[in-house]
């Protein structure tokens, strides 16, 4: 009998031009699925999905889109046992990434030549992370592009330079691993995967189904250490950096006492001055190429 597969698509995702030829040919390389196509609306989408995961029998669900859409089902699959093939459809594709998936041929070769990873679901004050948060430097930059009117890799750009002339440093309270401390910062990650969308590796040792997460604390300070990181990030070790430092925990609370800019998995997230991030207990499955 064929296996049911559910696709996911954000039409809004991402700027491919070409996304009703990949689907079809998503398909074509997919025959063993009978598969029935919803597309995101933008408003709602999270209770339509529960619906739609609710009355149907699927085998598989393929999501189509960039790391909201992916997060957005994910959030929905709480106690589903059906594994999730992630396609990188989107702007931003962070946790394709961190599952070796960069293209849609990646995805396909995920199914059938890959594996499943349980991957681990974190809780941020209530809010779901499967990807990446972080404070300070990037979360800025994530929010003046946001916040400015043009798109495009040249806005990206002029963002991150007016960010890096801000150069700002952050204090935080932490309590990790029973250790209570007041740091400094230019950037606090918290990182359940390995790498950002751009391909840094913040986080090399990160396991996204280890039950853990790390929380890596950049505080680069003269333009030596920031070329200093720069190197390390090509060299994906940043265990020789004196103004680094990288925790691994189940459990981290935060008082952000500067109110540094915060996202959670690429959503600039307002007012976040106490943060407790820890594992959730769930997991979902998730094809990779890993
Ligand atoms: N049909 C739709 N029309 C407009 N927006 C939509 C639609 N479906 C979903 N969205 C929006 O798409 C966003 C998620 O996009 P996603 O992160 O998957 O892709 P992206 O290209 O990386 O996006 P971005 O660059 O905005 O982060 C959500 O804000 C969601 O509300």
């Amino acid at each position: 009998m064929q296996k049911q597969a559910l696709l996911i698509v954000n039409p809004a995702s991402g700027n491919l031009d070409n996304k009703t030829e990949l689907i079809e040919e998503i398909s074509k390389n997919t025959t063993d699925y009978s598969i029935t196509e919803w597309n995101t609306t933008g408003e709602g989408d999270d209770q339509k999905i529960l619906q739609l995961l609710e009355n149907g029998t699927y085998d598989l669900i393929m999501v189509a889109g960039g790391d909201g859409t992916i997060k957005l089902v994910g959030s929905q699959m709480e106690g589903i046992n059906i594994p999730l093939l992630p396609i990188p459809f989107g702007s931003a594709n962070g946790l394709c990434s961190c599952l070796g998936i960069e293209t849609w041929e990646d995805s396909i070769r995920a199914l059938y030549g890959g594996s499943i990873i349980n991957m681990d679901v974190l809780d941020v004050n209530g809010d779901i992370c499967l990807h990446v948060c972080d404070f300070g430097f990037n979360a800025g930059l994530i929010k003046k592009f946001e916040e400015s009117d043009e798109r495009g890799m040249g806005s990206y750009f002029k963002s991150s330079l007016a960010q890096a002339f801000e150069n700002n440093k952050y204090k935080f309270n932490i309590h990790v691993n029973g250790e209570r401390k007041t740091i400094s910062a230019k950037m606090l990650v918290i990182a359940n995967g390995d790498r950002y969308g751009t391909g840094v590796k913040i986080n090399p040792n990160g396991k996204m189904d280890d039950g853990k997460f790390e929380i890596v604390v950049l505080n680069p300070d003269s333009l030596k250490e920031w070329i200093a990181l720069s190197i390390a990030f090509m060299k994906e070790d940043l265990s020789d950096l004196g103004f680094v430092q990288t925790y691994t925990t189940e459990k981290i609370t935060i008082e952000n006492l500067n109110n540094a800019s915060c996202h959670v998995d690429g959503e600039i997230k307002e007012d976040k001055k106490n943060i407790t991030i820890k594992m959730n207990g769930t997991k979902i499955k998730f094809h990779s190429n890993l």
